[in-house]
């Protein structure tokens, strides 16, 4: 059997003082495009998923956080055709912003549980309610 080659990416929930979640659009041209997904991206070389966060946070949406602001929240290990995604999720309340969509992306704070109306990639899907019970 051909196992999937493991594909480690680090995302975030910014939760902001009303208790809402940052979900950011994939752009258009890209694998899963259209969906809205926690910050984040791969984990590159010689990058610890937190360090690799905080590079993505600021190059994404010009947040800039700190090691310490980041707490784990759960993860995501899913089975893409091509890859099997394993997505430690974290949560961070103390950042500095404005956040913004850096790379043209669409972004939206959004309370848990209005999360559903927004369509997510299929591994994010069961992270919801942790973030329901938590906020
Ligand atoms: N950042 C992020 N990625 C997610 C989430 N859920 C999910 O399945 N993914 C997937 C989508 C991508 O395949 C991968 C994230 O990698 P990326 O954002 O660096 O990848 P990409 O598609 O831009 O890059 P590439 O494959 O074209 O190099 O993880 C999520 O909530 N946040």
């Amino acid at each position: 059997m051909t196992e999937k080659q493991i594909v480690l990416v680090t995302a975030c929930a910014l939760v902001d003082a009303d208790g809402r979640v940052l979900l950011s659009q994939r752009p258009e041209g890209k694998k899963l495009a259209g969906l809205w997904e926690f910050p984040g991206g791969k984990v590159e070389d010689g990058e610890t998923p937190e360090s690799a966060l905080i590079r993505e946070l600021a190059e994404e949406l010009g947040v800039v956080t700190k090691e310490d602001c980041l707490a784990p929240l759960t993860f995501a290990s899913y089975g893409y055709d091509d890859f099997h995604l394993l997505m430690p999720l974290f949560i961070c309340r103390r950042f500095e912003g404005p956040a913004r969509g850096l790379e043209g992306q669409a972004i939206k704070w959004v309370r848990p549980r209005d999360m559903r109306q927004y369509p997510m990639p299929p591994a994010d899907e069961p992270l919801i309610p942790h973030l329901i019970d938590l906020i």
